[in-house]
């Protein structure tokens, strides 16, 4: 257990109604009795406090104190929370006072939940889970999170990983009694069985990258000719004048990038400048800009001027994939008659007019939601578990391919090590900094 006792503001910064200051270690309860003057404190009740500054003898707050006695918290230490007014003066009094105690220290980024997964509170994906949820924006994200810090995915995999031993113990049972003649149906049985377990976890992976797109954000790029309304789409999208709109070709050459809600599904759309060719350097720089992101983009709302049928832009023509929309846009200027362009059916609109909008924005939700749809099975949310995951099946794949128990065995458990660096359960040093550091102070 560790012997520094750290604490922290873990509500935001800023001026606040009530804000919360943690502390947990060993020194946690003394530092509560000497800052209130009282020491009978009922474990996880709320005692009002009247804190005073033990050196100055200056009032700090009248406030709130709760007393988690170990091992029953959140981080599994001793911990205290006071609850105060949420001025910046107060907050910083107290923590002003608090870093005047020796011992203490202000906790760094993600400290207090490393320490609850030290004294196995929780595990890697559930820790991981718990960061999610805190930066979680929409809705969507957020279940994802949630059922992910209350164990979805640490379940799974550790499901796996105890099946995966208990072949192992077939395997390690042969290698320590060669000369006992065991049945050839039970070596086919596990065999079978891991099959099995590697079909299952290949499913997984097979997601279509779900709890990524969920976790991150589904990134979709405006494309198009100059002048398309590509900006003015923006705009209608983000509910505000992010983008300059004006009717020079040309307008927009850097990508602009707006955070969406849409449907509670995160999307981080970007606005590009027109595609064409340009004598203009900056504008070249711009559409090179442009084709990229529509490359690297999961969606492509692909935006034509209605007027400019038949004679389409041939550049933006060859970015129409399965990922595109393909947009018909100033609708209330022209309206032709098409079927079909680059294999997909038009959606016509006006996002000057707002005509067509709320079918398109329609069109755009079902193909988010297809996209990160949350179904039955918890997803995978990291490309860390991903990798995890892709060498546990590979260890699996060899293990099928040769007969020597010795060698087996060892192919399984290195399937099983790979799930328990998810897990964090074995050899997780070096991801331990990884999964903590993106933690903001006070968690
Ligand atoms: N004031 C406050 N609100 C909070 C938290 C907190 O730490 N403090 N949380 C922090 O993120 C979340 C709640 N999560 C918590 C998780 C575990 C324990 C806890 O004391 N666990 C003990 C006792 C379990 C029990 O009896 O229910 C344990 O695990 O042994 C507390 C809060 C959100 N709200
Ligand atoms: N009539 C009509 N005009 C539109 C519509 N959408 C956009 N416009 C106008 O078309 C012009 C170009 O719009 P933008 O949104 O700047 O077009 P863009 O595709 O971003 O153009 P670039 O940034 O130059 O690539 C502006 O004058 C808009 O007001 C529409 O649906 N109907
Ligand atoms: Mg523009």
């Amino acid at each position: 257990m560790n012997d520094q006792t750290i604490y922290a503001l873990a509500s935001g910064a800023g001026r606040c109604g009530v804000a919360v200051v943690r502390l947990s270690g060993p020194q946690a309860f003394s530092v509560l009795c000497r800052l209130s003057g009282k020491s009978d404190f009922k474990a996880r009740y709320a005692h009002r406090v009247q804190l005073i500054d033990p050196v100055e003898g200056d009032p700090i707050d009248d406030g709130l104190a709760l007393y988690f006695p170990a091992p029953h918290s959140f981080t599994g230490e001793e911990v205290v929370e006071f609850q105060i007014h949420g001025g910046r003066a107060v907050v910083q009094a107290l923590l002003d006072s608090l870093a005047q105690m020796d011992g203490l220290r202000l906790a760094e980024p993600g400290e207090f939940t490393r320490r609850a997964f030290e004294n196995d509170k929780m595990d890697l994906t559930a820790a991981e889970g718990l960061a999610d949820l805190i930066h979680a924006e929409t809705r969507a994200q957020a279940k994802q999170a949630l059922r992910q810090m209350e164990g979805a995915l640490g379940t799974l995999y550790n499901d796996w990983a105890d099946r995966i031993l208990h072949i192992l113990a077939h395997f390690e049972a042969v290698i320590d009694f060669p000369d006992e003649d065991l049945p050839e149906e039970v070596e086919a049985g596990a065999r079978a069985k891991v099959a099995n377990l590697q079909h299952e976890i290949e499913d997984h992976l097979k997601d279509g990258h779900r709890g990524e797109l969920l976790r991150d954000g589904v990134r979709l790029a405006i494309v198009g000719p100059p002048n398309a309304g590509k900006s003015s789409l923006l705009n209608q999208l983000a509910k505000r004048e992010v983008a300059i709109v004006s009717d020079i070709a040309g307008t927009t050459r850097d990508i602009i990038e707006s955070h969406l809600d849409i449907g509670g599904y995160p999307v981080v759309v970007s606005d590009t400048a027109g595609l064409r060719h340009s004598e203009d350097v900056i504008e070249m720089e711009g559409v090179r800009r442009a084709q990229d992101r529509a490359q690297s983009s999961d969606l492509k709302v692909v935006m034509f001027d209605a007027a400019d049928w038949p004679n389409l832009d041939q550049k933006t023509l060859d970015l129409i994939d399965d990922d595109s929309l393909v947009v018909l846009n100033k609708m209330d200027q022209a309206k032709p008659d098409v079927a079909d362009i680059g294999g997909q059916k038009p959606i016509y609109m006006s996002a000057k007019s707002k005509e067509g909008l709320v079918d398109f924005f329609k069109r755009l939700e079902e193909e988010v939601a297809t996209r990160c749809m949350m179904t039955g099975a918890p997803a995978l949310t990291r490309a860390r578990h991903r990798e995890a995951l892709e060498d546990c099946v590979e260890a699996l794949v060899r293990f099928a391919e040769i007969d020597l128990p010795e060698l087996a065995a060892e192919d399984l458990r290195m399937a099983t090590r790979a799930l328990g660096r998810i897990t964090g359960r074995i050899d997780v040093e070096d991801v331990l900094d990884v999964v903590f550091s993106d933690f903001c102070i006070g968690k």
